[in-house]
């Protein structure tokens, strides 16, 4: 392996210009993309449909299907990247691996944590089987008879399927006894995000309640790699998607330590530089991983309230090899805004109101197209306590009602 040589900053659209693809641009790339504008970075933001809220602040948008290898493949050759960053799961990640072998392009963290953390069997297999994880109990399926097999033999009820490729709760179901296996199965199969086939099966983790521990690996100013930690966000789940999130998280002396030394050896399992948002379920002191995104997690859309610098400059920061700083700044929360409807381009009544109030913020991510359960924004608030901060943040996502327009 050689060392990392990181790019000297310089000036977009210029023979100067150190050039970074995002490869997916939604709320979380968006604002990636933002700090990289901020460093005088060029950017390609790409998605697999137009006018995403990433395309909207980049310099060049492209439109492609990621999964596609030849498609990605002829993009990647045309744009000639220095530093190709994942912001989904859904992407044909062995070309990644390919290319960054090449050394056609850097991919941050690493081609081979983007493509592990894809399938959920790799991410799973490497923390509970190589590193030695605790993890909820698991099994694979590829038919439904397998998976009747699986929760009778070896999981139990209740318990959750899963497709081995999928995001923000998509296709996920938790299952009470024999009478859900055939309707979790069929919605598993229709909520892949990449094509249909395998789940997983997990056993319930009964926690207390569950964080995301946003971890640094970044290159330090004496030249030495380094870990750091942010502090711990929690956050609450609905069918498997983020509603809520707040930070810091209290969490018991031991449960923090050990959080940190479940996410300290995962991530450098995984390696590379850049933020990652490390899934963990807690009950007393007791810590299971649940799994981690290499890339900024949507629970720490926080940190854009609560922190010096938020998840996205810090993973900007990471890859471009500088210095971190991962301090509170004040306790925040955030609080998610639906779409609400089925729709085209809508208009979000209520925003003045919701903003009335002291240490508020929003953003609204200009997504072309509303569905019912499309993030389409999330509130933001600080305060002097965790309780007060979700509180007002919730009174800023319920202030604002998304509606359709006509013609
Ligand atoms: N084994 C489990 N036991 C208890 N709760 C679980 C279990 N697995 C998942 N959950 C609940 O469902 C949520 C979503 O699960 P998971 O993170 O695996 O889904 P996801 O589709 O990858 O979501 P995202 O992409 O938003 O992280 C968890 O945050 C947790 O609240
Ligand atoms: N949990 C993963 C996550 O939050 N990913 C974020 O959602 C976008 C897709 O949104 P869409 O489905 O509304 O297009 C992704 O591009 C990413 O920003
Ligand atoms: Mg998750």
């Amino acid at each position: 392996m050689t060392a990392t040589r990181f790019p000297t900053l310089g000036t977009p659209l210029s023979p100067a210009a150190v050039r970074v693809m995002l490869l997916g641009s939604g709320e979380l790339g968006k604002e990636v993309i933002i700090a990289l504008q901020r460093l005088g970075v060029e950017v390609i933001a790409v998605d697999r449909y137009a006018d995403a809220p990433g395309h909207q602040v980049a310099h060049h948008a492209r439109t492609v299907t990621m999964t596609d290898r030849d498609a990605l493949k002829a993009l990647i050759e045309a744009e000639r990247p220095d530093i190709i960053v994942p912001e989904i799961e859904a992407i044909a990640t062995d070309l990644l691996v390919e290319l960054e072998a090449a050394g056609v392009a850097r991919v941050t963290p690493t081609a081979r944590a983007a493509q592990l953390t894809m399938n959920r069997e790799g991410i799973r297999r490497l923390a509970a089987e190589t590193l030695g994880l605790p993890t909820s109990p698991y099994r694979f399926a590829a038919t439904r008879e397998e998976l009747q097999a699986a929760i009778d033999q070896h999981i139990g009820y209740p318990c959750i399927v899963k497709p081995v490729m999928s995001s923000s709760g998509k296709g996920q179901s938790k299952l009470d006894g024999p009478q859900d296996v055939e309707r979790a199965w069929r919605y598993a199969q229709e909520g892949g995000r990449v094509g249909a086939g395998r789940v997983i099966v997990e056993g319930f983790v009964r926690f207390d309640y569950e964080i995301t521990l946003l971890t640094v690996r970044s290159r330090g100013a004496d030249g030495q790699d380094r870990t750091d930690f942010c502090e711990p966000i929690g956050h609450v789940q609905v069918d498997g998607d983020y509603v809520e999130s707040w930070q810091p998280h209290p969490m018991s002396p031991a449960a923090l330590a050990r959080s940190r030394e479940i996410a300290a050896k995962v991530t450098g399992e995984l390696g590379g530089y850049g933020i990652f948002g490390v899934e963990l379920f807690v009950a007393g002191d007791e810590v299971w991983f649940s799994e981690v995104s290499p890339r900024p997690h949507d629970t720490g859309m926080v940190t854009m309230i609560s922190q010096v610098q938020n998840e996205f400059e810090l993973h900007a920061r990471a890859f471009l090899g500088l210095p971190v700083d991962t301090s509170l700044r004040q306790p925040g929360a955030s609080s998610v805004i639906y779409g609400g409807i089925e729709a085209g381009a809508v208009a979000f009544d209520g925003v003045a109101q919701a903003l009335a109030e002291p240490g508020t913020d929003l953003r609204l991510f200009g997504k072309p197209e509303s569905f019912v359960k499309r993030r389409m924004g999330v509130g933001l608030a600080s305060a002097a306590s965790v309780d007060e901060a979700r509180a007002k943040a919730k009174r800023v996502s319920s202030a604002v009602k998304p509606r359709a327009i006509s013609g």
